[in-house]
């Protein structure tokens, strides 16, 4: 079979894993974020492929050097939003035969280290594993001028636990059950979660070097440029965690998604991805001490694997 009876039917490329840490000063007042950036490319690039032909590609070097560029000049370098547009908004507006890029942005934490209850100036703690994480697509494949974002944002390994009000009953039963009904349990789980815009224009660069991002004249409370979102979701998610009395993740997921979408009116859905961490009560009736019932037991084994896996998607109607 000779090559004529492939096609080349998807094509991306580009660099992952660009570390960046930038300082914003204000005076003695400083900012920090650290990001892990990956920016992903696709357009005209066939024949890099098909004819060993590098004259369409923007080496994945210079992507890394774009990325630097944009970090050193943005204006929106402390919003990982506006950052990741900002940044494939220059991709697609300088380079003729590029017509999407695909900016995923990871936060690290960097919290602001308080003394004798002042927020420190310039000293921060790395106060959680848990990252923000934005999906930028910025579309040219209309024309250099009718720029669309599409956005997702949300968080990753945000780790909870809770003691009590968490129940799982009335499951299958059958001849594969072994698990008892518990009408109180531990409920642990690291949230994963993902919101996604609505669609919007981008304004084009009007600079020659096509390093222009201007945020919209107006933002609409709850919409992909609201620098609200972030902070409303994880605090929602965080409360119904701890306030819902769960009948299962399932459920506990579909209240979280809920209320997200209920906050933020630019969201169109809400995926989350909850793994359930199991913890068992060690069984120690050999030793004659009872801590089997599950609401009264004290000493637990954590389960690293297997875990549950509980994910869905709710969306506008
Ligand atoms: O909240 C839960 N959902 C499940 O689907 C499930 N399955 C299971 O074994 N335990 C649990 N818990």
């Amino acid at each position: 079979m000779s090559d004529d009876s492939f096609v080349l039917s998807a094509a991306r490329y580009g660099k992952d894993k660009v570390r960046v840490l930038r300082i914003v000063r204000e005076g003695a007042w400083h900012h920090v974020v650290e990001y892990n950036v990956q920016v992903l490319l696709e357009g005209a690039i066939e024949t890099s492929y098909t004819q060993a032909d590098n004259s369409v590609v923007v080496a994945t070097d210079s992507m890394k050097n774009i990325t630097y560029y944009i970090a050193k000049i943005s204006p929106h370098i402390l919003v990982p939003e506006h950052f990741a547009l900002h940044l494939g908004t220059h991709i697609v507006s300088r380079y003729a035969h590029i017509a999407k890029a695909f900016v995923t942005v990871e936060q690290l934490r960097w919290s602001r280290i308080s003394i004798d209850g002042k927020d420190h100036p310039h000293a921060f703690i790395r106060d959680g594993d848990d990252k923000r994480v934005v999906r930028a697509e910025v579309d040219a494949t209309a024309g250099k001028d009718k720029i669309t974002g599409n956005l997702s944002a949300g968080l990753a390994d945000l780790l909870v636990l809770k003691s009590t009000e968490s129940a799982f009953t009335n499951f299958v039963r059958d001849r594969y059950t072994t698990l008892a009904e518990v009408d109180d349990r531990i409920l642990s789980t690291a949230i994963d979660l993902e919101y996604t815009f609505i669609p919007f224009p981008i304004a084009a660069p009007a600079d020659a070097q096509k390093e222009e991002f201007i945020l919209p004249p107006t933002i609409t409370p709850g919409s992909a440029f609201d620098i609200g979102v972030p902070a409303r979701a994880r605090t929602s998610t965080l409360h119904i965690f701890a306030t819902h009395n769960s009948a299962s993740v399932q459920a506990t997921l579909h209240r979280m998604a809920s209320a997200v979408l209920k906050e933020n009116p630019g969201v169109h859905s809400v995926r989350y991805a909850l793994p359930n961490k199991h913890y068992i009560p060690v069984d120690m009736r050999y030793i004659g001490v009872e801590n089997v019932k599950p609401s009264e037991a004290e000493v637990f084994m954590p389960i690293a694997a297997p875990s549950g896996l509980i994910t869905a998607t709710v969306s506008r109607k």
